[in-house]
């Protein structure tokens, strides 16, 4: 567990170092084709299939959630995606190119706080350009842009002790946007927020989707998040972790809370709900 969240502090570091990861920003597409993925931990001992035959297209700016039982293998296979987990079996590609590693055209957000304690939220949000060696003008000119975007631009050089929760996520999210990323993966981003602070933060992540055209791949147990938020739901389901069924959420594009009374919302908030029963 140290291990992962040592990984997942150091993610920026490890996609900005990467060799051959294509700029982030060249074409800016972002199609993610997974296909026949398999995943074994195997040690002298013990052999898990953690999944097993993993089928998905995520098309370029769509805005996929999955969700499933605890243990399902949803982290697992969002670290495959990332880099930050190998696979056992099939192909992970980003546009075309296998995925063998982290990369700068994905950027990560966990839900555990990954921000730098030493730096500032400017600093934090500049670390992934500068360590690609973006100048000091331009950095300065994508944290301007991106503190706007998470509207904390009055925080621009508080630490984050000095921030709440929502706040360090928010950062989180930006931080991980200044890589100007094709592909954003969020493993369960919100879900050490409380449930005020979570609307405001789903809302602003629709927001911050619309502007910058990222594809998103977000992984929750809340069924409500996932609906409210993405344009598709994947269901997985346990032992091995597989994918049960995929739903279309058809509502407006313009999500404003009151979608969540709608029949559509509540049906499939029902045969969700029935599917992750069992
Ligand atoms: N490094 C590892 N070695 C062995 N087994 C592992 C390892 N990492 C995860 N697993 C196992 O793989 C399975 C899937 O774990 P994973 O964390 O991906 O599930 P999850 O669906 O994200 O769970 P949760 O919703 O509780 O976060 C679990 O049974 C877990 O114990």
């Amino acid at each position: 567990m140290e291990a992962a969240k040592k990984q997942e502090a150091l993610y920026e570091e490890k996609a900005a170092g990467s060799i051959g990861s294509a700029p982030a920003e060249a074409g800016r597409q972002g199609e993610i084709v997974i296909a026949g993925l398999g995943k074994v931990y195997a040690s002298k001992k013990n052999r898990f299939e953690a999944l097993a035959g993993i089928d998905l297209t995520i098309g370029a700016n769509e805005f996929v959630t999955i969700v499933g039982p605890s243990g399902c293998g949803k982290s697992t296979l969002l670290r495959i995606v990332a880099g930050l987990d190998d696979l056992t079996e099939g192909s992970v590609r980003l546009d075309g190119d296998e995925v063998v590693g982290p990369g700068a055209e994905r950027g990560m957000v966990f839900q555990g706080y990954t921000l730098f304690p030493w730096l500032t939220v400017r600093e934090n949000i500049e670390y992934g350009p500068k360590l690609k060696g973006v100048s000091t003008l331009e950095r300065r000119a994508i944290s301007s842009h991106f503190l706007k975007v998470i509207r904390l631009e009055q925080f621009a050089n508080a630490y984050p002790k000095q921030l709440s929760g929502g706040m360090k996520q928010r950062v989180a999210i930006a931080r991980a946007l200044a890589n100007r990323p094709k592909v954003l993966l969020m493993d369960e981003p919100f879900g050490a927020l409380d449930a005020q602070t979570k609307l405001e933060m789903q809302e602003m992540l629709l927001e911050v989707w619309e502007k910058e055209k990222t594809t998103v791949l977000f992984i929750t147990h809340d069924i409500e998040e996932a609906i409210f938020l993405s344009r598709r739901v994947v269901v997985m389901g346990a032992n091995p972790g597989r994918i049960l069924k995929a739903f279309d959420v058809k509502l407006p594009a313009q999500r404003t809370q009151e979608v969540r009374e709608l029949p559509a919302f509540l049906s499939l908030k029902r045969e969700l709900g029935a599917l992750l029963k069992h």
